[in-house]
């Protein structure tokens, strides 16, 4: 298949105008949200990929803003064709609360006061993060996530996705990431911050009319960024080869094409990344800790998506041992979990490069469809004793050909069909005891849709009712409802 780009795309933007009590028990009087979306919705809604970016990212994660060069931060594996495949899900990526790309940050006006925000913008966390971006899904009519999935804080808010709307999503996928901030991770953004607010332009965080504090941040960024490479990469780009000189200077001036390179991406940084966000968002990543008393069992017990954990292999600041951490706890509570390592010299930043082998994975991964996937949730359902009357005026005003026949605990004792009423006015049956089947084929929500479908076409059935543990009554497959989601999916 050819993998494309999804092409020109525009940011937009929702303000929620009501007010949103955080994790801190702070208040914020409304809230912007900056988004994209590539793809359509199917008509049942549920094909979204909520996308979560990382700690500099933004909304504009795939295709191309009118004018511009460089496409979003991860085309590489979002458009058609691609793991994220915009022929079959809509994506739907947003800035996180506090960022500075459109949603309400630091930078932001505070409605009440007229003014920019600055550090009287309450402090927040990945799950407040989080609670925005349902507010979001929840406005654009979206019940249940196909996949949530990010990169390092992008993974942290998977996570928390996952922990905290467990009904909501389906999948998770966490790349490079963890449960919970280690020191070593928390040092380094405080090294950032310290750089950032030493610089005397940064001025308690009120520059926003004035100079801005562009050393301190670019240090901040040349610190960061050196985490987010690996030692390997380092001697692959440079090695220790000089800038435009064949000895060195014996002064301060800059010798080294590394240093060259981290002045070029601290430069970049401020040009397009607001200080006070820096230094809001680093703290959301310290303060991220899924653990409940020390321990993930407890935090990931409620949780029913699908997990992939990606690591990359030379990553240090978000080292392996942490995503097998998540694994272990999954596994502990047999959650159904997969685990995979990219083989990458990059270092943390390999989920934003290695195109082959993340397509692969995701692409592996969001392909393997469950009964839960592809079953109508809202099922209406009967007891034994209505009438078959009662039963066929169900029928017509839910619009459904099967009724699921429950007991007084809710249940599956038996199915009618509308062939079996159809039945029952022809031969003058009389109750709906004598038309029901009583040993019903059922489904249930993680098993593999093929293996469903098999079980319908060889005992030619149009329909499996889903059931839980306890044998209630879930959802339901049925075979025209599959045949046109199938279509669309093809
Ligand atoms: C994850 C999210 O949610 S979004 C945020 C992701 N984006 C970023 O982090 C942006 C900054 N980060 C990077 O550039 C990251 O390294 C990546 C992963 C995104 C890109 O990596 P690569 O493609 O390997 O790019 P690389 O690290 O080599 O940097 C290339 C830049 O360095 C410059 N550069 C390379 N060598 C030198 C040098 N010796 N001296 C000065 N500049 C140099 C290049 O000219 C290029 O500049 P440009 O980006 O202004 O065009
Ligand atoms: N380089 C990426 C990943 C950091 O975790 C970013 O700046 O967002």
């Amino acid at each position: 298949m050819i993998r494309g780009s999804v092409g020109t795309v525009h940011t937009q933007v929702h303000t929620f105008s009501s007010p949103l009590m955080l994790e801190s028990g702070a208040v914020l009087p409304s809230v912007t949200v900056a988004y994209e979306t590539y793809g359509s919705l199917n008509p049942e809604r549920s094909n979204a990929i909520l996308i979560c970016h990382a700690l500099t990212g933004d909304a504009h994660a795939a295709g191309y803003h009118e004018g511009d060069e460089k496409p979003g931060w991860w085309e590489m594996v979002i458009g058609p064709g691609k793991a994220f495949d915009t022929d079959r899900f809509c994506i739907i990526c947003s800035n996180v609360l506090g960022g500075c790309k459109g949603t309400t940050g630091p930078s932001s006006v505070n409605p009440e006061t007229g003014k920019v925000y600055g550090v009287s913008f309450p402090v927040i966390t990945i799950a407040d993060m989080v609670m925005v971006q349902k507010k979001l899904i929840d406005h654009l009519g979206i019940t249940n996530l196909f996949a949530v999935a990010g990169g390092s804080m992008g993974g942290m808010q998977a996570l928390q996705w996952s922990v905290s709307y467990p009904d909501m999503v389906s999948r998770v996928v966490v790349i490079a990431s963890t449960a919970y901030s280690t020191p070593q991770q928390i040092a380094f953004n405080e090294v950032g911050r310290c750089a950032i607010r030493s610089d005397p332009s940064w001025n308690n965080g009120q520059y926003y009319d004035q100079e801005y504090p562009a050393s301190g941040l670019a240090l901040a960024r040349m610190i960061g960024h050196i985490t987010y490479l690996s030692d390997e990469s380092m001697h692959q780009k440079f090695g220790r080869d000089l800038l435009g000189k064949s000895v060195y200077s014996y002064d301060f001036t800059t010798d080294f094409q590394v240093e060259s390179y981290l002045h070029h991406q601290g430069d970049r940084f401020v040009e397009r990344f607001d200080a006070n966000s820096y230094l809001y968002l680093t703290k959301a990543v310290d303060y991220f800790d899924l653990t409940v008393n020390g321990s993930l069992i407890d935090a990931f017990k409620d949780m029913k998506a699908k997990c992939m954990v990606i690591a990359v292999s030379s990553d240090w600041l978000y080292p392996s041992y942490l995503s097998r951490e998540i694994v272990s706890a999954l596994a502990q509570l047999d959650k159904t979990v997969e685990y995979c390592e990219i083989r990458s010299n990059y270092g943390h930043d390999a989920f934003l490069l290695e195109s082959g082998q993340m397509n692969y994975l995701l692409g592996r991964f969001l392909s393997h469809l469950t009964v839960s996937d592809l079953m109508i949730r809202s099922v209406p359902t009967v007891r034994e004793t209505v009438t078959i009357k009662g039963a066929a005026a169900l029928m017509i005003a839910e619009a459904v050909n099967h009724l699921p026949i429950v007991s007084s605990d809710g249940r599956l004792v038996g199915i009618v069909t509308s062939w079996d009423i159809s039945r029952s006015v022809a031969q003058d049956v009389k109750t709906l005891e004598d038309i029901m089947t009583r040993t019903v084929l059922t489904a249930t929500p993680g098993e593999h849709i093929s293996k469903a479908v098999n079980r319908m076409q060889k005992n030619r059935i149009s329909a499996l009712p889903v059931v839980d543990e306890e044998n209630r009554v879930v959802g339901i497959i049925t075979a025209e409802r599959l045949s046109r989601l199938v279509v669309r999916c093809e």
